[in-house]
């Protein structure tokens, strides 16, 4: 096993469960919790640590409550903060998520020097934007998870209404962690056919509404929270490609330097993942239409970075 330290802070729905899948995979040897609820936290090291025990693997898992303790990690990911509840957007949670996530660079930055942070608290890219702007690191090593998310739910939605048999779903999600997401419906391809060939606008317009609202729907169903086993998974198979530097594609929330004729904020676009963290961030071959999406999706990143930046002024956030 590889002699790896992986810390996650925030150990809700979405943390534990990341640090579960973790756990049972044997990805590194230690796995590092911190949140505020000390004994539920102290309750998930030994639950979770005792499931790496069922099958014989050997990864540590502890609740670190002291600086000093939750240090060396090469992969840290932020999942602290509150999470929507129904009629409740997820800028709702933009003031109260910044003041923790920021807080928590400043808890951890110092023993961490080397970490890669994956940023899971929302809105999620004002809060990539908050985390990059207070740590001052580099773009490949502070990048937000949901582009991954948005992606499992638009092949979930273009499944259901899939009636041939197929091997492979080719399908992305780029732009804001929004209901203004963008599917690119144009580019799927189910093995080598293109998805707009086979189903009729119905069935489009279906999957991309499903999609645009798939976190929302289950916050709706589920009343106290929201999602939490796809993201989490989505985080797992992250830290995986960065840990066996695989190089494979997932749509980050990374800040770009020109790439989509944007410069300094932070959209969901595909990335390259390796060891470094973001390794490359592509550039795809976009329609005018698809811009024009992506223009509006961006709207939303930027309006929410305006209203932090005016509360910053007043109140210094
Ligand atoms: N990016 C995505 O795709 C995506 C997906 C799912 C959830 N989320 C977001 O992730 C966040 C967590 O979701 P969840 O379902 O796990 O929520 P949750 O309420 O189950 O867990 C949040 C945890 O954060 C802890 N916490 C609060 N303040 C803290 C602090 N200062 N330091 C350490 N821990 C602290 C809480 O005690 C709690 O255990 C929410 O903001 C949610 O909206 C994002
Ligand atoms: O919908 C939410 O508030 C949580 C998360 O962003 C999701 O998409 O599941």
């Amino acid at each position: 096993m590889n002699d790896i330290t992986i810390g996650i802070i925030g150990v809700g729905n979405v943390g534990s469960t990341l640090a579960f899948n973790l756990a049972i995979s044997g990805l590194c040897n230690t796995i590092l919790l911190k949140d505020i609820r000390e004994d539920f936290t102290k309750a998930m090291a030994l639950d979770i640590s005792q499931a790496a025990k069922a099958s014989n693997n050997n990864t540590k898992v502890k609740a670190c409550f002291s600086k000093d303790e939750f240090k060396n990690c090469k992969i840290i990911i932020i999942t602290a903060g509150i999470a929507r509840k129904p009629n409740m957007s997820r800028e709702d949670l933009l003031l109260t998520n910044t003041k923790i996530v920021k807080n928590i660079f400043d808890e951890v930055q110092e023993q961490n020097k080397d970490a890669i942070f994956i940023i899971v608290s929302n809105p999620l890219d004002t809060m990539v934007y908050a985390a990059l702007e207070k740590s001052k690191l580099s773009r490949n090593r502070v990048f937000g998870m949901a582009g991954a998310l948005d992606t499992s739910r638009f092949k979930h939605y273009i499944e259901e209404k899939l009636t041939i048999n197929y091997k492979n779903i080719d399908a992305l999600v780029i732009g804001s962690h929004s209901n203004k997401m963008v599917p690119l419906i144009n580019h799927v391809k189910i093995d080598d056919k293109l998805l707009i060939d086979i189903l009729n606008k119905e069935d489009i317009n279906y999957i991309l509404e499903n999609t645009q609202n798939g976190g929302a729907k289950i916050v709706e169903l589920l009343k106290t929270g929201s999602a939490y086993f796809a993201p989490a998974h989505c985080c797992f198979l992250m830290c995986k490609a960065i840990i066996t530097d695989s190089k494979d594609v997932f749509s980050c929330s990374v800040k770009l330097l020109g790439e989509y004729n944007y410069n300094d904020l932070p959209l969901g676009v595909p990335c390259i993942l390796g060891k470094n963290g973001i390794e490359e961030v592509l550039e795809l071959e976009l329609s005018k239409e698809e811009l024009d999406e992506l223009k509006n999706s961006m709207s939303v990143i930027e309006n929410s970075i305006n209203l932090l930046k005016g509360v910053k002024n007043e109140t210094n956030i």
